[in-house]
């Protein structure tokens, strides 16, 4: 990031909340010195209101003083000069002082010798317990004595009395002249719209028992406030302010006081300091919760600023981070990136497109060798023969919108085979322009359809010789449902087959078939090659088919299903069997050859077991042969020796055998003998077919006899050889006794019983 961005970005973080400091220090200093001008000049307004109230009092309190001690002087005057007063006056309108309740005058003794009250009792008629008498009469009272508040014994009203005393005619004490006011009437300069309900006006002597005292409604009168710091302030300076905390009432006040030594009191005013303050608090409460509500919402107002700067700070980090990010993945990756932003004249025709933004391999690939094309115009910065459709073709997506993906082919700017996918999109006003490079995936594409091609042809070469082979190849799935069948199968099995692709074999075969299948495909899906050869019923006839199932195993030998190929071999096994019987029969008489007889000899002797009868052999030897070739000629020796074999087997039993084994030697096998003398009776027939020439071709006219040696046996244990050459030895034995006759072989007829039951 650069160093001024840096340094703007500092001072955003910390400019701001300072700035919000320093406004809430500005605000919270502004409204201290306010809130402390506020009071000191509301505490000064109250200082000045006590002193204008405590003077306006003090004067109000003098005057009235005065006044009833004027009025008091002239009626001591009066008694001094005539002996008595004269009183009527007082109930003459405008005459009588406010406040003033009675007066009267005691004489030496304090006999109350005139008075203006009415029916004065003689109880009432005393003055000599009163504090003011005695007072004048020790002479301690030089002019007026406002005398301490007193109860009327008579109404129970406070009154106050001011007495002066009076000379006698002798110059001496004469008695005392009396006022008695009503102390609230002191206070009556009470107003509450000045004072408040907490104010005070009051007068104190200097004995420090009140004389009158007011404060709201509530008045007091004779109470001592001699430990009260009006005492202490009177005692320091005759006039003066403070503050203090009333005993009586608790109340806090301003209290100012002026002394009035002629009549020996203290006027007093005050004003109470919470309720005087009142506004002012009310204004200080105002204003501190401004203040607060100021200061809450300077702190929101810059704790949103700051989030808002915050967060401003954190999209530009990350716009940076985004922009270096975007500038590193795109050098990095392979693709060429080009964008461009639309450069208009004045009627807004797009004109030229100036690149912002090129990566690596876009210089590489289209201004290789050349400047980067940042900055610079399309049409400057990019070979002519690329720049001019490269335009076209930005102006149009711009213009309209629409993406465009098109080929590019740079091979002839490069130098070297590179075909490019070219994607030209809109971004905000301007085009982004990316190539990749396609070259080796499009020479894969050919490739591929090339191998697609291939592989058409060999499918359907594949499938042109798996429909013509005899054989049904069919492929199933390891659910045995069939994913291929050649056309031999329809062929063979039917039309069903035609679609069996998708259909269960289960679905396909007849149930005693599909049965008869199903273990060899077990074995098959287990990844076993299974071969049988089966039989069955076809479109085309009876058939043998050899079948091969050969599992279907992926690359990591797993079974996925099985192929199951059928290979019609009925003329082959027919071939072979015809073979086989070839290679059992002798090829000039047709009967059966010695091969024959050393196959079925040892099945005869093993069934002869199980049924306990036994097994003979009738071995034959035409007598003196060797003379018929040599008179007659081989041709004839052979139709000779067809001749005899033909009557050999019209007289032998179907399911015994008639066989030549060689030259002109014939043997017959016998089954199902109950003696060995039951053999007799079949060389006997033998000799008997015999016996009658030979008629042979070209008029040959022949007889023809032979020697017969047998041998019987009726246990499986007798090796075939051991019972072939028992008969060869009783041939011998028939030779040797002159021919045309027959020996039954001595060794078999000893040890097998001849009959059974
Ligand atoms: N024509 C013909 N002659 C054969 C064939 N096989 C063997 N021979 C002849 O059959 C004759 C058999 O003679 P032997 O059995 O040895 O003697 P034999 O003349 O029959 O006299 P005995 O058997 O002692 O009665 C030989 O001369 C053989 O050459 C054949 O296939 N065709």
């Amino acid at each position: 990031m650069p160093v001024s961005n840096q340094r703007s970005a500092l001072a955003l973080r910390l400019g701001l909340p300072g700035l919000g400091l320093l406004l809430l220090a500005g605000l919270w200093g502004a409204l201290a010195a306010f809130l402390h001008f506020d009071s000191q000049r509301s505490e000064e307004e109250l200082r000045q209101r006590v002193l204008g109230a405590a003077s306006g009092y003090h004067a109000f309190v003098k005057s009235n003083l005065g006044q009833l001690d004027l009025l008091l002087r002239a009626l001591a005057q009066q008694v001094q000069q005539h002996g008595r007063p004269e009183l009527d006056w007082f109930g003459q309108p405008g005459a009588r002082p406010a406040g003033l309740k009675h007066v009267y005058v005691t004489d030496a003794q304090g006999k109350i010798v005139a008075s203006d009250i009415p029916n004065l009792s003689e109880a009432a008629s005393t003055a000599v317990d009163r504090p003011y008498f005695q007072q004048h009469r020790m002479g301690q009272v030089r002019g007026l004595f406002v005398g301490p508040p007193t109860q009327s014994r008579v109404s129970g009203e406070w009154r106050l009395h001011l007495s002066r005393a009076w000379t006698g005619p002798d110059g001496g004490f004469g008695g005392v002249v009396v006022a008695s006011i009503d102390p609230a009437y002191l206070t009556s300069a009470y107003s509450r719209s000045q004072l408040g309900q907490s104010g005070l006006l009051g007068v104190v002597g200097l004995d420090w028992l009140v004389r009158a005292r007011r404060s709201g409604d509530q008045l007091l009168f004779g109470e001592s406030i001699r430990n009260g710091q009006l005492y202490r302030e009177v005692q320091r300076a005759p006039e003066g302010r403070f503050e203090a905390r009333s005993p009586l009432d608790q109340l806090e006040r301003q209290v100012a006081y002026r002394l009035l030594p002629e009549f020996e009191v203290v006027s007093y005013a005050a004003l109470g300091k919470d309720e005087f303050l009142a506004p002012l608090h009310a204004r200080q409460r105002r204003l501190l919760g401004i203040g607060a509500v100021a200061s809450l919402a300077l702190l929101a107002a810059f704790w949103a600023l700051s989030g808002v700067s915050r967060r401003l700070e954190r999209s530009r980090l990350a716009a940076a981070r985004a922009r270096t990010l975007f500038q590193t993945s795109a050098d990095a990756q392979l693709d060429a990136l080009l964008i461009f932003e639309p450069q208009r004249d004045a009627q807004g025709r797009l004109v030229n497109l100036r690149c912002v933004h090129a990566n690596r391999a876009a210089c590489e690939w289209l201004a290789p060798g050349q400047a980067s094309p940042e900055g610079r115009s399309l049409l400057e910065a990019l070979p002519r023969e690329l720049a001019a459709p490269l335009f076209t073709q930005c102006c149009a997506v711009i213009e309209t919108g629409q993406p465009l993906v098109a080929d590019l082919d740079l091979s002839p700017l490069l130098g070297r085979r590179l075909i490019a996918s070219q994607h030209i999109v809109a971004v905000g006003e301007g085009a982004a322009l990316s190539l990749r490079d396609i070259t080796k995936l499009r020479e894969k594409e050919s490739e591929a359809l090339y191998n697609a091609r291939v592989a058409q042809r060999s499918e359907r070469l594949l499938a042109a010789l798996t429909d013509a082979v005899p054989v049904m190849l069919v492929h199933l799935n390891r659910e045995l449902r069939v994913t291929f069948a050649n056309d031999a199968c329809a062929r063979w099995l039917g039309p069903a087959w035609a679609m069996a692709e998708g259909k269960t074999l289960h679905e396909l075969l007849p149930p005693e078939i599909y049965a008869a299948r199903l273990p060899h495909l077990q074995r098959a899906l287990r990844g076993e090659m299974v071969e049988f050869v089966s039989e069955r019923q076809t479109e085309l006839g009876d058939r043998i088919f050899k079948n091969s199932y050969v599992p279907d195993l992926d690359p990591f030998g797993r079974c996925e299903g099985v192929y199951t190929v059928s290979a019609d071999v009925t003329e082959l096994k027919q071939t072979e069997e015809r073979l086989a019987e070839l290679a059992f029969t002798d090829t000039l008489t047709g009967l059966r050859n010695r091969r024959f007889v050393a196959d079925r000899l040892p099945q005869m002797l093993s069934r002869a077991r199980r049924t306990g009868l036994g097994v003979g052999v009738i071995y034959l030897d035409i007598d003196r042969f060797k003379r018929v070739n040599d008179e007659q000629g081989h041709a004839v020796g052979d139709a000779v020796l067809q001749e005899f074999a033909r009557r050999l087997r019209a007289a032998t039993r179907l399911h015994d055998v008639a066989a030549r084994f060689a030259g002109d030697e014939f043997v017959v096998l016998l089954e199902d003998l109950r003696q060995p003398e039951d053999m007799v009776a079949v060389a006997q027939k033998f000799l008997a077919a015999l016996r009658p020439n030979f008629e042979l071709a070209e008029g040959v006219r022949l007889h023809v006899s032979a020697s017969l040696g047998l041998a019987f046996s009726a246990s499986a244990d007798t090796p075939p050889e051991a019972l072939l050459r028992e008969a060869d030895a009783a041939l011998y034995e028939a030779k040797g006794r002159g021919r045309d006759t027959y020996v039954l072989g001595a060794g078999g007829a000893k040890v097998i019983p001849l009959a059974r039951g």
